[in-house]
């Protein structure tokens, strides 16, 4: 007799998430002992060796609830067959906020573990029930067709082989295997926005709208990936034609020097200038992708640079009337002198507030 079929369908998802990797190669599972990434750790010990691979688990304690530290030694301790097996001990500050300080000193902790074992990945338990909420929560503040892609399936070393799986089909697997998971309490507190969209928002939408809705949502996800892939290679080719390349200053512009077409952040005070001719026709989705780029390799930080900002620096170019410099995050301004847009970090720059 075969495996019950929830518990096949995760190491199904497990197995092709890790097609890719070489023999000998070290996975991670990241589990905090809820069902999620308790079947996903289980499906990575049966998946591993058969695949010629080695598994791990990491489990973080983040010292946010009494007998975290117990807890986090049981998930640990579970009889899985995963070694190494470790418990990452976390100090969570308060920089964004709770969720998110944890959230950042957890994938700190797990990073740094990755590294330190030579890890080829590390697998997060993440549903699709998970990116539904992400992208509910994401439209209702009103984002892009990037942010509502939700998470991805690959960042880096982390991988989400369960993004297509319901959250029903991994308690399905722990109770199958008799795994007995974790209820966070976290989870039921509806002090927490997220916790409000999947107790109560979605349940509320499927009722109202019919079954399917977490599914409907993790495919407008998906849709929104592939067009904003689309038009971020579009930006990319239209950022290389658009940036002005001078040696040294005496252009028309008064651009001393661009960054590389396409480059990434440059962390620092990259001075960036792009020919507004260039800029001019494309379709708005495009020309603002090109201006974040742009004001990013100037050294504006990705974080903290908002949809907002980008709307007030494409307005020198489509409602031009000699408007002074436009501040975006990371003391980088935008100016526009003779035909060209200029980004430039530092205090040397002229101008003031918006438009
Ligand atoms: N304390 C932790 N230790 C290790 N990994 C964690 C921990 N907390 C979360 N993760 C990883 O991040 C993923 C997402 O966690 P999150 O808390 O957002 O979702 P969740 O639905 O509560 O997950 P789960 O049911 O697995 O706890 C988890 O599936 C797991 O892979």
């Amino acid at each position: 007799m075969g495996p019950h079929p929830a518990v096949a369908d995760v190491r199904r998802a497990v197995r092709l998430a890790l097609a890719d990797l070489e023999p000998g190669d070290l996975v991670l599972a990241a589990c905090s002992g809820g069902a999620d990434s308790l079947a996903l750790a289980a499906a990575l010990a049966f998946v591993a060796p058969r695949a010629g691979l080695r598994g791990g688990l990491l489990t973080v304690d983040h010292g946010l609830q009494s007998g975290s530290a117990h807890r986090a030694a049981e998930v640990a301790r579970l009889p899985l067959g995963l070694e190494p097996a470790e418990v990452l001990t976390v100090r969570v500050g308060t920089a964004g906020g709770p969720e998110n300080a944890a959230r950042d000193a957890r994938y700190a902790a797990l990073s740094e573990a990755a590294a330190r074992l030579g890890a080829a990945a590390v697998l997060l338990g993440h549903t699709r029930d998970d990116q539904a909420e992400t992208v509910l929560l994401r439209l209702a503040r009103g984002s892009g067709t990037r942010s509502l892609a939700g998470m991805p399936a690959r960042s880096g070393i982390y991988r989400r082989p369960l993004l297509e799986l319901g959250r029903a089909t991994t308690v399905r697997a722990c109770a199958a295997l008799g795994l007995s998971p974790w209820e966070d309490p976290h989870n039921r507190d509806d002090r927490y926005t997220r916790v409000r969209v999947r107790a109560r928002l979605l349940p509320a939408l499927e009722e109202e709208l019919g079954p399917g809705v977490a599914e409907a949502l993790a495919r407008t996800a998906l849709l929104c990936r592939d067009d904003a892939d689309a038009l971020d290679e579009w930006a990319g080719r239209a950022y290389a034609r658009a940036v002005v390349r001078e040696p040294g200053d005496g252009g028309a512009a008064g651009a001393e020097h661009a960054a590389g077409g396409g480059s990434g952040g440059s962390g620092g005070t990259e001075r960036v200038a792009l020919a507004v001719p260039e800029l001019e026709d494309l379709p708005a989705a495009v020309r603002r992708r090109v201006l974040r780029r742009a004001a990013i390799a100037a050294g504006s930080p990705p974080g903290t640079l908002s949809a907002g900002h980008i709307v007030q620096v494409e307005r020198l170019i489509t409602h031009w009337r000699g408007q002074r410099a436009v501040e975006v995050p990371g003391g980088v301004g935008a100016v526009r002198r003779c035909g060209t847009l200029i980004f430039v970090a530092g205090p040397s720059r002229g101008g003031g507030g918006g438009p």
